[in-house]
């Protein structure tokens, strides 16, 4: 069995003066998926901040890739993560988004052309990203992670704003990512992904 990559051991986090996170710990190891489950408030995307490096704990231990998680270009290199929208460069089509992806980070996973088919945005290619629904533009946020190399996926609601028949695609597109080797680890209001995803289950209850 292959060595844990992340490992989160008593992790606790207070915000603002109140516990959000108590005592938590996880772990994952390379064609794993951790689904991060838990009702509003639980700490889902605190937690995830913490593994990305962008949340220092208050107390408790964190490894991501044998070290602390840190907001640096040599983690950023080994780490994909998709949270919040992000912010759309003027100017650039959907497909010059992925190509600028593909020529920061060497050796992508899959061309443009793959990408754009297996987020079904390949009609749409030249369009900006600011001119296709909720759902299309979380479609790009994703194939922008997938398509880069990366040997952790980190992954706040993938689900938000896709329709009930691309969640099944997104489950294959995450499994196919981890049956290469990569640990995926999300917060999820989906059973239903997580299911299809084979994932491992963390249900956080609320700290406070
Ligand atoms: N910057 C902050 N300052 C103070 N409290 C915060 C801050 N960020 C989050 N919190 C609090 O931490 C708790 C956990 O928030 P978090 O966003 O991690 O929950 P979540 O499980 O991801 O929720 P959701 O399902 O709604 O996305 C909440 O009670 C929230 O109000």
């Amino acid at each position: 069995m292959r060595a844990e990559i992340i490992t989160v051991r008593h992790v606790r986090v207070d915000l603002a003066g109140h516990r959000v996170l108590d005592d938590v710990a996880l772990s994952a190891r390379p064609g794993q998926i951790i689904a991060i489950t838990g009702e509003n408030g639980a700490g889902k995307s605190t937690l995830l901040r913490c593994l990305a490096g962008l949340q220092t704990p208050t107390g408790g231990e964190i490894d991501v890739l044998h070290g602390p998680p840190a907001d640096a270009a040599a983690f950023w290199r080994d780490v994909a993560f998709v949270a919040d929208e992000p912010a759309w460069y003027p100017g650039l089509g959907v497909r010059e988004h992925l190509d600028m992806v593909l020529s920061v980070h060497q050796g992508g996973r899959m061309s443009a052309e793959a990408a754009l088919s297996a987020v079904d945005l390949a009609g749409r290619d030249e369009r900006h990203p600011l001119t296709l629904s909720t759902g299309q533009r979380q479609r790009l946020s994703l194939a922008m992670a997938l398509i880069r190399p990366s040997r952790v996926l980190l992954l706040d609601e993938p689900e938000r704003g896709l329709d009930a028949a691309f969640r099944p695609r997104l489950a294959a597109l995450l499994r196919d990512y981890a049956g290469e080797g990569g640990a995926v680890v999300m917060a999820t209001h989906s059973l239903d992904l997580a299911e299809a995803c084979g994932a491992v289950h963390l249900a956080l209850e609320p700290a406070s």
